[in-house]
């Protein structure tokens, strides 16, 4: 069977730096994906006109600047991430050009080639997140697991979720002990799954 070589890490993006180019629905899509999971992003966006959507969107959010101008090489310049979602396949790929020279880590909204990262579907409960890839095979099959998985989880993972950080900053002892306790207390999860089979 063909595998997702693909390794998920969740990014601070109130720490980072990141450029989106395009501000049509892309842009929107992809701004409104970050912001959704991280209010605090810090995202310049660049383009030459911005959809009435995206333009609603950041007036919460003043993290998000917009810059209404054509792309330039310098705007890669003190940038963590970059997002190409213009609507011209050249332009994209220059910019891909320009942010690969910078060393910045890129997406290619009309690439998945090119892409050094893909966007996930994100499913939410409290402090709890998982991230869905279909390896860029299935998007919107990305999208109805994550409706799944979001009406399936139960919400009171999240007290669970907060009894066992409580427990993990009370528990005494030398690390190894501390992992052998956490693991003790948690082992119900998984048994009682293996006895319901
Ligand atoms: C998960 C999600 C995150 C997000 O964007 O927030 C996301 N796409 C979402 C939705 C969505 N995107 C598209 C449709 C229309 C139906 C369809 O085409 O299938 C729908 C469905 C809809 O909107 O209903 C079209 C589309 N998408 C890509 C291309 C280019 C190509 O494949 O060549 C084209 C064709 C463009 C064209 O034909 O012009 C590419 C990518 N889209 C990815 C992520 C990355 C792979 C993720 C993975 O591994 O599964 C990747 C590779 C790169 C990236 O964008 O990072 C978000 C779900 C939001 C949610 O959870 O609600
Ligand atoms: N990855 C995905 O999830 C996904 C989904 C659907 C479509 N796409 C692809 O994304 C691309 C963008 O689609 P869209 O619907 O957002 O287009 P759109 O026409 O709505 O928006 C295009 C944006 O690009 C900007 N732009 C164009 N030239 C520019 C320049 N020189 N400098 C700065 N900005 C410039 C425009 O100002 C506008 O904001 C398309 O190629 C489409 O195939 C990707």
């Amino acid at each position: 069977m063909e595998e997702n070589q693909l390794f998920p890490v969740f990014f601070k993006l109130d720490q980072l730096q990141v450029l989106v180019v395009g501000g049509g629905n892309i842009g929107h899509e992809k701004v409104g994906a970050m912001l959704q999971n991280s209010p605090r992003a810090r995202i310049t966006v660049v383009a030459t006109w911005f959809s009435t959507e995206l333009e609603q969107l950041v007036k919460n959010y003043p993290d998000v600047e917009l810059v209404q101008k054509a792309f330039s090489c310098g705007d890669v310049f003190g940038k963590d991430l970059v997002i190409a979602a213009t609507n011209d396949r050249e332009l994209n790929h220059c910019i891909w050009e320009k942010a690969k020279a910078a060393r910045v880590l890129v997406n290619v909204a009309d690439t998945p080639e090119l892409c050094d990262f893909y966007l996930g579907s994100i499913v939410r409960k409290g402090n709890l997140k998982i991230a869905i890839s279909t390896n860029g095979k299935s998007p919107t099959i990305a999208k109805r697991l994550k409706e799944v998985f979001q009406e399936a989880l139960p919400d009171t993972l999240e007290d669970v979720l907060q009894k066992l950080h409580m427990l993990r900053e009370r528990l005494k002892g030398d690390f190894s002990e501390k992992v052998k306790e956490l693991n003790r207390i948690t082992s119900v999860l998984v048994k009682e799954k293996h006895s319901e089979q």
